[in-house]
């Protein structure tokens, strides 16, 4: 038999109007094809503009243009994280990121600033240049390439506020402003619908739907698995899976997300109560897949799980539990029985407005090539094994 899950959507407020979420959904789209965006921070009154190019599809004639356009003098600046600067010998700095101006310019190409940015890396020596603090549009910029799952660096340009608007015109750039760009994970969980259902009979969960729900900007779907018909009046047993192609799909012994999406689908079904897997696109923790495969190389050189991350600029977990909140929410439940070891997930989910009546432990046994990753979630990010 058919079922239907009805889900509810709201008006809920979001942070930033539905034009900002399109136009970050777009700049994100730019900056990984390569394309320069405007980026407006405002501190204490002031405004800061720059212009931007990411340093990771960085090519010589975009390098070129991003130099030429504003017509000013001031050498571009290319923004790195502290633990990159400090690699390279530089940067005193507190901040997570910090800005690098070459002293000549003809030193700095856009070979070279890819140099710079990549944390696989190792280079013996910088060009001549002074090292300073990052602007709140360029720390923007930098949330912005997190967007777009592109290594954390960019490169920038300042842009004077009478140029702006005359820029965007006549190049063709998007203007974003920085609130735009932080509320954009907010706003685009917020904005999450419904867009289609269906029957999907599992190897271990014969009577399951998949329900596919997609932000308003029009990014990546995240979707439920509806096991059974759980109750509503009562906390539902469900699992947040974040998506990891690596694990879930090609079987790889390097994490355990394989037996604990597998697991988490029969332990449900079995359970006779019915429950939720709720498949979030966050792969990698939410750096992305390009970005975890170079944290499993630079693990192959010794860092653990979270210090790879932090290696190539990155916060340890990047997740946000938003969306799943506002799945459950849409289905109609409002209290869950947890399947996890990460007590972060408790939190994230409770922050959002969920009651977790209960954890329920989901470990699975070391494969001998993941025991050092289980070791590492358990001594340093607090899981509960
Ligand atoms: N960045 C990064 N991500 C990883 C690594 N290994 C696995 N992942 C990702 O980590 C996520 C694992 O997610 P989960 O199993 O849902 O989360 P968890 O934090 O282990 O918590 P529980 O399994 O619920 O206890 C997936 O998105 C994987 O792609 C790694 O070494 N680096
Ligand atoms: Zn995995």
């Amino acid at each position: 038999m058919t079922q239907s899950f009805a889900a509810t959507a709201q008006n809920d407020s979001n942070s930033i109007p539905a034009t900002d979420l399109v136009t970050v959904s777009r700049a994100v789209a730019d900056l990984r094809r390569g394309e320069i965006v405007l980026v407006q921070g405002h501190l204490d009154g002031a405004v800061h503009s720059v212009a931007v190019i990411a340093a990771e599809p960085l090519s010589q004639a975009g390098f070129e243009r991003l130099c030429d356009i504003t017509h000013n003098t001031e050498s571009p600046a290319i923004i790195l994280p502290r633990v990159r600067a400090r690699s390279l010998g530089g940067a005193c700095e507190q901040d997570s990121f910090v800005a690098f101006v070459s002293k000549r310019q003809s030193e700095i190409d856009a070979a070279r600033l890819g140099e710079i940015a990549n944390p696989l890396l190792d280079l013996d020596q910088l060009p001549a240049g002074d090292w300073r603090a990052v602007s709140m549009a360029e720390t923007a910029a930098i949330r912005l390439a997190k967007l777009a799952r592109l290594l954390p660096a960019v490169v920038t340009v300042p842009v004077g506020a009478d140029q702006l608007e005359n820029l965007a015109r006549a190049q063709n750039l998007l203007v974003l402003q920085s609130e735009s760009i932080n509320g954009y994970e907010d706003a685009s969980a917020a904005s999450l619908r419904e867009v289609s259902q269906a029957r999907v009979p599992l190897e271990d969960a014969e009577n399951a739907t998949v329900i596919a729900f997609r932000p308003e900007d029009g990014g990546q779907e995240h979707l439920a698995i509806v096991i059974d018909a759980p109750a509503k009046d009562q906390p539902v047993l469900i699992r947040l899976h974040s998506e990891c192609f690596t694990g879930d799909l090609i079987g790889s012994l390097r994490c355990d997300c394989g037996p604990q999406l597998r697991g988490a689908i029969s332990e449900i079904a079995k359970s006779g109560q019915g429950g939720i897997i709720l498949y979030l696109r966050q792969e990698g923790r939410g750096i992305g897949l390009v970005n975890k495969l170079r944290a499993y190389a630079l693990q192959d050189r010794g860092f653990d799980t979270l210090d790879a991350n932090e290696e190539l600029g990155f916060d340890a977990d990047e997740r946000v539990y938003r969306p799943a909140a506002e799945m459950l929410r849409q289905l109609g439940f409002g209290s869950v029985r947890l399947l996890t070891n990460n007590p972060e997930k408790l939190k994230g989910l409770e922050g959002w407005g969920v009651k977790v009546a209960e954890r329920v432990p989901h470990k699975f046994p070391s494969n001998g090539h993941n025991a050092f990753y289980l070791q590492t979630k358990k001594d340093r990010a607090g899981h509960l094994f």
